[in-house]
C-alpha cells in the first residue's frame, strides 16, 4: 500500500471562509440515521457532530433527518459490537492514519466469487436513484442504490430522501454478512443491521467528500468489480487555524480498493476522516465492469431498545 502523504491541496482564504460551494446534479454524501440531532454520546463522539462534514464543492452536505419516535423502532436482536479480533486488526490496520480504526484486507474472496456476487447483486430488483433536496433544489444522485435491513422499521433519510428500505436481506447479502462473521475474517460477534449497495456504473459515478454519521459505529464494506481510488482525508479540528500550512499538516491517505476487498472504519473514524471516492474520467485496469460496494452497518439508534 502506497505510503501516507501530507495533503498538497492549497486553499485560498476566501475559500476557506466561504461556505461551500454547490453544484447542481452532484447530490452524494454520506448516510444519516434519523437519530443525527441527537445530543447522546455514541462510542464517545456527540452524534451532531457528524452532520457538520466539510464538503469539496463537488459534494452536496446531507441534511440531517428527522427522527421519528422511537416506538417504531424495533429492538437489537444481539449487542452490535466492532471488530476487535487480534489477528485482523494487527494485520490489516492501515498505516499512516494516526492510529484511527480503519482497516483494510485487499484479498477477502477471490476474483470469480466477487464477480459472481456482482452480477447476482447487480440482478436485485431494488436498485434505484434516489432524488435529493438540496438547498431547496431537487436532483438526482449519481449513484443507484439498494439498501436493506435486517428487520423492518430501520428508517432512514439523507438530503430529503427517505431511503427505500427493504427487509429482510436477501439471501445473498445474508451469505456474505455470515461470511464476514467468521473466526477467519472479521470474528464471529460481528453482525449488522443494515446494508446499503452501491452502484458506480463507471468513473463519471463518485461520492463526495463526506463522513457517515456517528450512528453508524461500525462500516463493513465489501468491493466488487472496478477498482476505485478511495481517499482518506483528516478533519481540521474544531477551532484550529484554517490556513494551508495547518492544511498541510494533515493526514490523507489514498488507495485503490480491490474487487474481492474489505475496509472496516469504526470508533472515531467519522469523526476524524472523511472519505470519498471521486471521479476518474481516465479509464484504468479493471475498469471493463461498474463497482459494486456493500456497505454493511451497525445503526445504533440511540433511543432504541435493545434485547440483550
Ligand atoms: O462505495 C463505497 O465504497 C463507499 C460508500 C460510502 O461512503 C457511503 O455509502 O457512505
Ligand atoms: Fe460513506
Amino acid at each position: 500500500m502506497a505510503e501516507p502523504r501530507r495533503s498538497s491541496r492549497q486553499r485560498s482564504l476566501v475559500e476557506m471562509l466561504a461556505p461551500p460551494k454547490r453544484k447542481a446534479g452532484d447530490g452524494d454524501g454520506e448516510l444519516d440515521a434519523p437519530a443525527a440531532r441527537s445530543k447522546r454520546v455514541t462510542m464517545g463522539v456527540k452524534a451532531e457532530d457528524s452532520i457538520k462534514d466539510e464538503e469539496t464543492s463537488a459534494a452536496v452536505k446531507h441534511e440531517d433527518a428527522s427522527a421519528p419516535g422511537s416506538s417504531s423502532r424495533p429492538a437489537l436482536d444481539a449487542p452490535l459490537v466492532p471488530v476487535t479480533r487480534r489477528e485482523f486488526v494487527e494485520r490489516y490496520r492501515v498505516e499512516g492514519l494516526g492510529g484511527a480504526e480503519v482497516y483494510y484486507m485487499p484479498d477477502w474472496i477471490d476474483e470469480a466469487t466477487a464477480e459472481r456476487w456482482r452480477i447476482e447483486l447487480d440482478a436485485l430488483p431494488q436498485w434505484y436513484r434516489p432524488h435529493l433536496t438540496v438547498y431547496g433544489r431537487t436532483i438526482q444522485q449519481s449513484r443507484h442504490i439498494a439498501a436493506f435491513s435486517t428487520t423492518p422499521g430501520l428508517p432512514l433519510k439523507y438530503s430529503g430522501h427517505p431511503v427505500e428500505m427493504h427487509s429482510p436481506f436477501p439471501p445473498l447479502l445474508a451469505d456474505i454478512a455470515a461470511q464476514l462473521a467468521t473466526p477467519e475474517c472479521l470474528g464471529a460477534d460481528v453482525h449488522f443491521n443494515h446494508a446499503m449497495l452501491n452502484r458506480y456504473e463507471d468513473g463519471s459515478v463518485y461520492i463526495g467528500k463526506h463522513s457517515d454519521n456517528v450512528e453508524n459505529q461500525v462500516i463493513v464494506t465489501v468491493s466488487l468489480g472496478a477498482p476505485r481510488l478511495w481517499i482518506m482525508r483528516e478533519r481540521a479540528p474544531r477551532g484550529a487555524k484554517k490556513d494551508a500550512a495547518a492544511n498541510d499538516e494533515l493526514l490523507e491517505k489514498r488507495w485503490r480498493l480491490a474487487s474481492g476487498s474489505v475496509l472496516v472504519m469504526q470508533g472515531d473514524v467519522q469523526r476524524r476522516f472523511t472519505h470519498e471516492i471521486p471521479r476518474e474520467p481516465k479509464k484504468s485496469a479493471g475498469w471493463e465492469r461498474p463497482r459494486i460496494s456493500i456497505t454493511f452497518r451497525q445503526l445504533v439508534y440511540p433511543d432504541a431498545p435493545t434485547k440483550r
